[in-house]
């Protein structure tokens, strides 16, 4: 995945806020980075425009070397919001997205009833999203994304909304399906601590407009746990990203 001077600007009335300002950056197959930064730097936009689903004004998205001009089958993503319809049921929710692309492959059932155990949901199947926590409804989100099996999956500060015990189980269950599936991820986060338990590399950005101040590698051992984070080693590091997003 490559960004190459991605640049964006938004209008409204004479006013014209800067989201983007040449934004460069390449993610490796298999890769998870976190794109970091406080509120109004332009993540979601930027998301939003490798998910095809933004137009920038001038740079490229590409994956592959194809240029993402629009939502790619090999692209998915997960948002703060679970976005489940309410009016169906928790495996209707997760075939929804097969159903609207008609893509009835061998194997379908199969692989999103192991996705289903896999994130802990069996059982839950029949249920509606009224009748599921927060962290559940994320959980049958994450198997709604997977279920296409796309090579890059794209998220959207998808647990900021939950308590930070859920937010833990969820960040480990996310490396753990990352370890197991090798996907590319992209994760938009502005907690620096999820950000450095999850990621190969962290992408922090400046805000308005939305720049790369910095690239910064994370070569802890995995899989992580939350204690890594407890290390004076990787006190030091969160200093220094708190420092480069302050500066
Ligand atoms: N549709 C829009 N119209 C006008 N301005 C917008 C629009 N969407 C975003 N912006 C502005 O662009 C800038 C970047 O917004 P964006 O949502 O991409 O940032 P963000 O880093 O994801 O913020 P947050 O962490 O608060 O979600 C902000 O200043 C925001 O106010």
């Amino acid at each position: 995945m490559q960004v190459q001077a991605a640049s964006k600007a938004y209008h409204f009335g004479r006013d014209r806020v800067r989201a983007l300002d040449s934004v460069s950056f390449s993610v490796r197959e298999g890769e998870f980075v976190s794109l970091l930064g406080p509120s109004g730097c332009g993540k979601s936009t930027l998301l939003w425009a490798i998910a095809g689903l933004k137009a920038l004004d001038s740079g490229t998205v590409s994956l592959d070397g194809d240029p993402i001009l629009k939502p790619h089958p090999a692209i998915a993503c997960i948002f703060q919001e679970p976005t489940l319809l309410p009016w169906r049921t928790v495996a209707e929710n997760i075939a929804f997205p097969l159903e609207l692309r008609r893509d009835q492959r061998d194997g379908s059932k199969e692989r999103i009833a192991r996705l289903i155990k896999r994130v802990g949901l069996e059982g839950f199947e029949r249920h509606f999203p009224k009748a599921l926590s927060g962290g559940m409804q994320q959980r049958a989100s994450i198997v709604r994304a997977l279920a296409a099996e796309p090579s890059v999956l794209l998220m959207d500060e998808p647990f900021s909304a939950l308590d930070p015990f859920t937010r833990e189980d969820m960040n480990l269950l996310l490396q753990d399906i990352w370890i197991e599936t090798g996907k590319t991820m992209i994760l938009v986060t502005h907690n620096i601590e999820e950000a450095v338990l999850l990621s190969d590399r962290i992408v922090v950005m400046t805000p308005r407009p939305g720049r790369v101040r910095k690239v910064v590698e994370i070569n802890l051992p995995r899989p992580r746990t939350a204690e890594v984070l407890t290390t004076p080693e990787v006190f030091t590091l969160i200093a220094g990203i708190r420092r480069a997003i302050a500066y």
